[in-house]
């Protein structure tokens, strides 16, 4: 569906003060390639400003690269802008495509004659996305008067009205609520599997790309850095495991040789340690008698902030 293949886009920016004004050159995307089957579900990371909207750009037809070759389901996105532009949908957590004062259903209506959506199909559309996102209940209401939660499910429905092969969702759960989340993300993985759309996902929470998206592809100053499953990358950068300790009585020494202890105190400790848990917990077990224990994994934010502030990935691409 999308094929990208050595991308590369920069931007002349002004650089020195107001008196001596000069140009350079920022590379916002360098050499950047990959691929994404129809219906596959993708998220898009990387620190602010490492190139995602850039990259995104290029892929709606917004902008046109210094160089590389894009295709999205075989037209160049700048070139075909027409045609391409009908077969994308979008949602900007941010923004709303609705019209604020118009009741949802006739925002619906207007985009299905901006789209040319044939009536039948219109309405077969409007009936699922109601039952599968319950808009029902503010159909009838103004964009502006909606929650957040309920202007996001309305927004998904707007930009699927068309039927469109690829989907790009820019932070589709920021500021919902546990529930409006999960039926936003159990909406997409929905989308995409049933009807086999496209899904290009930006977003700074782990957990909707956890829930939704099995692969990842990190970009980082322009370059792309990791392009995967979430579980290699959790495996691979994941970081130690800790194991918390309470011992039946304080212990005189809770340092164990071949455990890193991260913090003692009362009966309590805490320790790190790669790998299987079976061997560190038969050295606790031997050292002293105890009477609870808790393994607990690294998660995936503490990872990916990890990568970030270390540069991790970075060094296998230098
Ligand atoms: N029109 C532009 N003119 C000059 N520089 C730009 C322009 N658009 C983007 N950049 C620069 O290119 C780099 C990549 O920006 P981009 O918006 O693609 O990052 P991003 O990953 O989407 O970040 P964020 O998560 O903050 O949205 C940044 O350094 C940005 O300042």
């Amino acid at each position: 569906m999308i094929e990208v293949q050595h991308l590369s886009k920069s931007f002349r920016v002004r650089q020195g003060g107001l008196l001596s004004p000069a140009t350079g050159i920022m590379t916002a995307v360098r050499d950047v390639s990959f691929s994404v089957g129809r219906g596959e579900i993708v998220g898009y990371l990387g620190p602010n400003g490492a190139g995602k909207s850039t990259t995104i750009k290029v892929l709606t037809g917004l902008l046109v690269p210094d160089s590389g070759e894009v295709t999205v389901g075989g037209l160049t996105p700048w070139k075909h802008r027409r045609e391409h532009v009908a077969r994308l949908g979008a949602v900007f957590g941010q923004r709303t495509t609705l019209w604020w004062d118009l009741p949802v259903r006739e925002s619906l209506e207007l985009l299905r004659h901006v789209y040319r959506v044939p009536e039948g199909r219109f309405r077969e559309n409007v009936a699922l996305f109601t039952d599968l996102l319950d808009l029902g209940p503010f159909l009838n209401t103004p964009a502006r008067s909606l929650s957040l939660g309920q202007r996001m499910r309305a927004d998904l429905a707007a930009a699927l009205l068309h039927d469109p092969e690829l989907l790009f969702l820019d932070e589709p759960t920021v500021g919902l609520d546990v529930i409006a989340r999960e039926r936003v993300r159990e909406f997409v993985a929905h989308t995409a599997r049933e009807r086999g759309v496209t899904v290009l996902l930006t977003t700074h929470d782990l957990t909707d790309v956890q829930r939704l998206a099995g692969r990842v592809m990190i970009i980082d100053h322009g370059q792309l850095l990791f392009d995967g499953q979430l579980n290699d990358l959790q495996a691979r950068y994941g970081g130690a495991r800790e194991v918390q300790v309470d011992y039946e009585t304080p212990p005189a020494d809770p340092r164990i040789p071949g455990l890193e202890l991260l913090s003692a105190g009362g009966v309590r400790a805490v320790y790190a340690f790669h790998g299987p848990a079976a061997a560190p917990i038969a050295l606790i077990t031997a050292h002293a008698p105890i009477r609870d224990l808790t393994v607990r994994e690294p998660d995936i934010d503490t990872t990916v902030r990890r990568i970030y502030e270390q540069d991790l990935l970075h060094a296998g691409v230098r």
